[in-house]
Parts: structure tokens; C-alpha cells; sequence
């Protein structure tokens, strides 16, 4: 086994570590699932010829435990929604649920000695061994996350957490996503004891020696843990959004909250393998749907790749010659030209504010170090609204494309975050770049939100498309799929009108992905929709229905698409 390694102790307890290798996570995967079909199959083989481990304890060699699974395995879930049928889809879906099940049933105890982060899957395997001991550090999560990337914990998670934690916490945990620390995790339950970390696989061992084998909710006296609220409770769906602070709006446009109170209403008081059950068929009808698929792509896959990429991509710089801020407002002017005073660093300080209140006004650079006074006195550099870099050479001849930098301070224009980037561009670049960063505005962390544009070159867009996006797309109060669709199609419409006049066919897949994450974290393009790019796609496919069809079908050229390669089944 390539991803587990296994040892027996003196007691004949069995050792089993997780460790990937070459992955700063474990995660399962097709090939983490092979092994642990493995371990499971010779536990079996063992016991059938009386050569029973006295225990398993199933531990990770790295640094957290498991982050849940492989999230580029659950987007080639999500495409087998055009080729399978629904038994196909069912049978691949519910794998790692029913090896879970099959590792409950080993008549030998099993203990997780969950060592760091166990979120998804992860936990999800801890809570199918028979008892859980947590390394005691500030370090632990414990969650069920998979809510907000649209998906529903379909291992087992919606039925085995209320039955560890009751159905308040559990409800909310599934319902917010949000994870437990470890003291919190000792309190309510979810696991047995705590350790130090470094004497984790002792106490496992000492565990699982001390236990027998078996899920509590295989002895027949079983029953939940006290809770006021019941799923089979008439107003369950109010409460549970209630209690997970999910917005009206929200359970509307997001089906895999109405997918997780599904699961526990209908595994309510059921047997875990009849629960198991309900969950596994209500997860492919959930896989069915775009917005999972869309949510995995957008919220994980490209984020991660995309500042993943950036951050591979930023030189190291020791001392940078020179600093510019965005902004000369109170977060802006005032505290960087404390800093330019108080400063003992070398380098040349510019601040760049707009002339006029006016967004498309010119953008005035002032050498802060030369201008004490007002900003309209000799600016270093004037920027007109479309930033054509040659405009910029030419009304800066003494700021050539060699001068280098840089530190770049981006204030957003909603004032928050204060951020400083390193470059190795000249100064005219930084200050371009900046500017365009700063019309990011709210909803996205700066450091966010320059790494993602970085990786994907997408500055380009702050100033155009995306800038024109940003009002409506901020101030779209969609509450329903169907009723907000006429408008987040139209905004996808100009994206691509403009990426189309833009880009033409020199658009690649990073750019488009890029385009979409930034539509979503930029200007709060919702998130249900994967991004204008991936809100069309799905309209294509039929999967969105809006009376309207034809009249915008007219609009597009689909061409653009198929011209760049741009692969669907990736959306
Ligand atoms: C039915 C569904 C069941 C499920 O289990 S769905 C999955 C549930 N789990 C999650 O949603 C957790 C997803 N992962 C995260 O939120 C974060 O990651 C972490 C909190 C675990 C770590 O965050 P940070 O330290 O900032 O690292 P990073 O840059 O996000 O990730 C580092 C590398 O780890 C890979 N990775 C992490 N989790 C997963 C995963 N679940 N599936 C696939 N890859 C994962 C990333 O992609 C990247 O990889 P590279 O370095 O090669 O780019």
C-alpha cells in the first residue's frame, strides 16, 4: 500500500498511518480508497483465520489527519452527471461510505488518533471507528466543511455526527460548515479524550485495548443524544436554518442545505445502515445538480491553484527602493505619509489618488517625499482612465520600465485592508496594477485578491468588465434561482462579450477560470453560480430554466467556446 503503512505493537494492536506521499494532505482519493480496502480486506482475511489484530488505530503521518475527499475526484463526480446513469453515479458516490461502514463492522476496536485537522472525509472516518482521541493542540479542526463548496458530507457524515452530538450541534455544524476545536470537540462528545500530542498513539493504543469492538448505534439499546429539537420535528427546516444562522435567501439558492436537512429528517430515528442510505441516494441527486460541481471548481480548485500559482511567482526582495499606496483618504494619505516620514528606509514613496471623485477620473502619483501639500501639485505621474501603459511611459519619461520596485500598498475602496505586496516590476507597472486591484472592492481580503489576479493576469479585467459587473452583481438581492437569473445573465453576457472583444481566441482555460473566481470574489458574483462563465455554461446545458431562454440564446455565440477548447466538462 503506497499511501498506508501499516505496524503491529507488542500488544498485537495494528498501526495504521496515513501519509500520501508527495501531498502536503491526505485526502481520499481513488487510490487512498484502494488502500484502505486493503486494510480493511486483510483486518478480515486475519480474523477469518483467527489471527484478529487486538485492535486498529488509524493515525497520519502528517502534520492534520485527513482534509476530507479528493475534491478533484468530486468533480469528476459532478461530470458524470452527462454520461451515467443514476445507479452508476450512486455505486462510485457512496464507495467510501460503504468502506466506511465496513470498517465499523470489523469485529476488532478501531480508534482514530486524530492528530491534526480532520475535515470531510476525514472526519468522517473517525467517526466510523469505535472511539476517537484527539492530540490536544490549538492546532485541531474538526468538521464537516462541505457545505460551502455546495456538497453534502456523503460518507455517512449527516448521519453519524447528530448521533454522536445531538441534533443541535449537529444540524449546525453540517449547516455552517463551521469546525470544533479540540476542547470543544471533548465536550460535546464527538470524541473521547485528548492527549498530548506526542503521546497520541499510546493513548489510542491504551484505548482501543481498553474497548470492544462496535458502533454504539449497533446495540440495540441505542438512542440519540439528549437534545430539545428532534428532525422529525414539524418546523425542522425553519429551526435548522435557524440555529446554523442560514439565510431564507440562502436555503434557496443553495441546494445542498436543503439536501443536508433532507438526510436528517429522513435518516431520522432509522437504522445507521438504512440512514446511510437515504443520504447516499440524496447525494446524487445533489451531485446532480450544477451547483456543486460549479462551487468545487470556483471556491476550491481554481482558488487553490490560482494562489497557489501567484504566490510560486512573487521574488523575493530584501529592501524594496520603493513604496505606492492607493488612496488618499483617511487610510491612504494619512497614515503612509506618517510612515514616509517616520520612515528610516531608503526609497522613494508615491501615492496615487484620483483627481476628482470620479472613478474614471485621471489617477494623480505623487513622489510623497518631494510633495508635502496637496495632491494636484507637480504629480510625478498623470493617469488617464484607460491606463494604457504606453500613455504612462510617455507622460513619465523619467520612469522607465528598469526602475525597479517595488512594495505596492493596495487599499481597497472600501478602506479595510491595508496590504503590502512585493514585486520585481517597474514602478509605472505597480502603480497600474495597483490601481486596477483597488477597484476590487468588498468582499475579498486584498492579499486574496492580488494573488488570485496575479496568477491568472486578470488586472486586466479590475478596470473593465469586471468594474462595470460590480454594482449590479453587489446589489443583486438574489433570493431565488429563477427570479435573479434574467440579470446574472445579462452581467454574464457582458463578461463574455468582453472577454470575447478582449481575448479573442488567445483566451486560455487559466483566464477563464480566473475570470469566474474573480467575478465570485471580486464583486460577490454569487457563488451558487460558479462565475458569469460557468452561469452560462450551465444556461447552455439547459440547466438553469428562465422563460427568457430564447431571447438571450440569440446573444451568444457559442463558437467562443468551442473555439478556445474551453472544456465544459471542467465548469
Ligand atoms: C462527499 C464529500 C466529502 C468531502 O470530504 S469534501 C472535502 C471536505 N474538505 C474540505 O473542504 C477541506 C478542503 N481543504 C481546505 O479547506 C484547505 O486546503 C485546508 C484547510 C485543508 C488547508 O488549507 P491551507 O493550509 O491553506 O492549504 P491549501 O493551499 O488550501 O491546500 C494545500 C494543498 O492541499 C490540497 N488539498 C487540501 N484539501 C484538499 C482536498 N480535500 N482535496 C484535494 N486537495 C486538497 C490543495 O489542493 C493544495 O494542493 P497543492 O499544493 O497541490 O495545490
Amino acid at each position: 500500500m503506497k499511501n498506508i503503512t501499516v505496524a503491529t505493537n507488542a500488544s498485537g494492536v495494528m498501526v495504521a498511518t496515513l501519509d500520501m506521499p508527495g501531498r502536503p494532505f491526505n485526502v481520499f482519493s481513488e487510490a487512498m480508497m484502494a488502500d484502505l480496502a486493503a486494510l480493511i480486506d486483510q483486518i478480515e482475511r486475519d480474523t477469518a483465520a483467527g489471527n484478529a489484530p487486538a485492535g486498529l488505530v488509524i493515525t497520519s503521518g502528517k502534520s492534520s489527519f485527513v482534509a476530507g475527499a479528493d475534491l478533484a475526484m468530486i468533480q469528476d463526480f459532478g461530470a458524470m452527471r452527462f454520461s451515467a446513469t443514476w445507479q452508476e453515479m450512486r455505486d462510485r458516490y457512496s464507495y467510501l461510505g460503504q468502506l466506511f461502514r465496513r470498517l465499523e463492522k470489523l469485529p476488532v476496536p478501531t480508534v482514530a488518533a486524530v492528530n491534526g485537522l480532520a475535515l470531510g472525509g476525514g472526519l468522517e472516518l473517525a467517526m466510523a471507528c469505535h472511539g476517537r482521541v484527539c492530540a490536544d493542540s490549538k492546532y485541531i479542526q474538526l468538521g464537516l466543511p462541505e457545505v460551502l463548496l455546495g456538497l453534502l458530507p456523503g460518507a455517512g457524515g449527516t448521519q453519524r455526527l447528530p448521533r454522536y452530538v445531538g441534533t443541535e450541534l449537529g444540524t449546525k455544524m453540517l449547516l455552517d460548515g463551521k469546525p470544533l476545536t479540540a476542547d470543544q470537540a471533548l465536550a460535546s462528545g464527538l470524541v473521547d479524550a485528548l492527549a498530548a500530542p506526542e503521546e497520541l498513539i499510546a493513548a489510542a493504543v491504551e484505548m482501543v485495548l481498553g474497548m470492544k469492538a462496535g458502533a454504539r448505534w449497533d446495540t440495540a439499546d441505542f438512542s440519540m443524544p439528549d437534545s430539545d429539537r428532534s428532525a422529525a420535528d414539524e418546523d425542522f427546516r425553519s429551526w435548522a436554518c435557524e440555529v446554523a444562522g442560514v439565510s431564507a435567501r440562502d436555503s434557496n439558492l443553495y441546494p445542498a442545505v436543503d439536501a443536508i436537512i433532507n438526510c436528517l429528517t429522513g435518516g431520522h430515528g432509522k437504522s445507521i445502515d438504512a440512514a446511510c442510505n437515504v443520504e447516499w441516494d440524496i447525494f446524487v441527486d445533489l451531485m446532480s445538480d450544477p451547483v456543486s460541481s460549479n462551487m468545487v471548481t470556483t471556491c476550491f480548485l481554481s482558488k487553490t491553484a490560482a494562489t497557489k500559482n501567484s504566490l510560486a511567482g512573487v521574488p523575493e526582495i530584501a529592501a524594496p527602493a520603493s513604496f505606492a499606496v492607493i488612496g488618499g483618504g483617511d487610510l491612504g494619505k494619512k497614515p503612509f505619509k506618517k510612515m514616509t516620514q517616520e520612515s528610516e528606509v531608503d526609497a522613494d514613496f508615491y501615492l496615487a489618488d484620483l483627481a476628482s471623485s470620479d472613478v474614471r477620473a485621471d489617477l494623480l502619483v505623487q513622489d510623497l517625499r518631494v510633495t508635502q501639500s496637496a495632491l494636484s501639485d507637480k504629480p510625478v505621474l498623470r493617469l488617464s482612465g484607460t491606463f494604457a501603459e504606453s500613455e504612462v511611459l510617455e507622460l513619465a519619461p523619467g520612469k522607465s520600465a528598469e526602475d525597479t520596485a517595488l512594495a505596492m500598498a493596495v487599499l481597497q475602496r472600501s478602506g479595510k485592508p491595508i496590504v503590502v505586496s512585493r514585486s520585481a516590476k517597474s514602478v509605472n507597472e505597480v502603480l497600474i496594477s495597483a490601481m486596477r486591484s483597488a477597484y476590487a472592492g468588498a468582499g475579498v481580503s486584498a492579499q486574496n485578491f492580488y494573488t488570485q489576479c496575479e496568477a491568472v493576469g486578470l488586472e486586466w479585467l479590475a478596470q473593465t468588465a469586471i468594474e462595470e459587473l460590480a454594482e449590479p452583481a453587489r446589489s443583486l438581492q438574489v433570493t431565488d434561482r429563477a427570479l435573479g437569473l434574467p440579470l446574472l445573465l445579462g452581467l454574464s453576457l457582458d463578461v463574455y462579450a468582453w472577454l470575447k472583444n478582449e481575448f479573442g481566441d488567445s483566451a486560455n482555460d487559466a483566464l477563464l477560470a480566473g475570470i469566474d473566481l474573480l467575478a465570485v470574489y471580486g464583486v460577490e458574483f454569487p457563488k451558487w453560480t460558479g462565475g458569469p462563465l460557468s452561469c452560462l455554461t450551465m444556461f447552455q446545458r439547459g440547466e438553469l430554466k428562465y422563460s427568457g431562454a430564447q431571447a438571450l440564446l440569440a446573444q451568444l455565440e457559442w463558437r467562443f467556446k468551442n473555439e478556445l477548447g474551453y472544456k465544459l466538462a471542467a465548469a
